[in-house]
């Protein structure tokens, strides 16, 4: 089956002649989430636009189930979902008659009751929107979104200004939709939402993917952290030798030794043994896994002293 999403080799330069971005490939499966994630200005939204169809690329290709969504938009435009950053509505209009009236022009539209239960504003229907705060704003423009139950979704930054359990609960909305089958293409800038939710991802940096991959692979490629305080009357040359244990890097501050290591199970079992062999405690014992954040900001470290 070809994939939902296909993207080859685009770019998009601005007017101005600045290039956004700079020959990117990738592809989502159906019923699959992926995440694009990147530095502020790395490109994210002007790549979600070209797939959204607002915009031609300056060079490469988009196909959305199959198609040109700039050129064929009539095609694809009714079997997907946006939720842009902005979603600017009319500030007047109550909730409900703000879905009722996008409703009105989308076919096959959910009954206006059901997509407010959906995100969680069925209480704040006869509210109007320039009463709504951010979080419940975000959650109306999902709910358009949603309206005509999309086959791909774009969600563009969909939990900015929500408050913890906001951001949970719509990652359960998100989670159920894709688990029904709906492609789901997220930016954000939460680095745990990317993890919560996504199977694979990109970062994008300065408009180029630095690294993609599958969430786990993209994070196990990332050293781990082991630090602890030498025991009394030990020295760094007592230890068990680093280099099998999978360390790429340690420094010493005070009595504190801090590791980083490709081998995080071998080494804590190994530093651990030498402990009880030596009759001594470990004090400050910290064993940290990598996270998607320090990918992140490894990354973007990484970028930045390669310019
Ligand atoms: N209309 C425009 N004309 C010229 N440059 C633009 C335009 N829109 C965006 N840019 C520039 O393109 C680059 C990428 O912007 P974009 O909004 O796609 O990044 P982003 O990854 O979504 O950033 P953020 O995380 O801050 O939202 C930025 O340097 C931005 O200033």
């Amino acid at each position: 089956m070809p994939d939902v999403i296909e993207v080859e080799e685009l770019r998009r330069t601005y007017a101005g002649g600045f290039e956004a971005v700079r020959g990117i490939s990738f592809s989502v499966a159906r019923g699959e989430l992926f995440a694009l994630l990147g530095t502020n200005g790395a490109g994210k939204t002007s790549t979600v636009e070209l797939l959204e169809g607002l915009a031609p690329p300056s060079a490469g290709s988009v196909r959305v189930l199959g198609h040109d969504p700039y050129t064929e938009r009539a095609a694809v435009r009714p079997r997907t979902g946006v939720m842009l950053q902005e979603g600017g509505f009319p500030s007047e209009l109550t909730v409900a008659e703000t879905v009722r009236m996008w409703a009105g022009c989308t076919s096959g539209a959910r009954p206006v009751g059901e997509a407010l239960e959906l995100v969680g504003l069925a209480r704040r229907a006869d509210v109007r929107v320039k009463q709504l705060s951010g979080g419940e704003k975000r959650r109306l423009d999902l709910a358009l979104a949603l309206l005509a139950r999309p086959e791909v979704l774009f969600l563009d930054e969909p939990t900015t200004g929500l408050d913890a359990e906001g951001r949970h609960t719509t990652w359960e909305l998100v989670r159920e939709l894709r688990d029904a089958g709906t492609t789901v293409l997220l930016t954000t800038h939460y680095l745990e939402e990317a993890e919560a939710l996504a199977e694979r991802l990109a970062i994008l940096h300065e408009g180029r993917i630095a690294v993609a991959g599958r969430v786990d692979e993209v994070v196990a490629a990332q050293p781990s952290h082991l630090s602890f305080d030498l025991p009394e009357g030990y020295h760094l040359g007592d230890l068990p030798p680093l280099g099998p244990l999978g360390v790429t890097s340690h420094e010493t501050e005070g009595r504190t030794v801090r590791l980083k290591t490709t081998a995080l199970q071998h080494a804590a079992t190994e530093l651990l043994l030498w402990a009880r062999n030596s009759r001594v405690e470990l004090r400050g014992l910290d064993i940290r896994a990598a996270s998607l954040e320090e990918a992140f900001l490894h990354i973007a470290r990484e970028q930045e002293s390669t310019r």
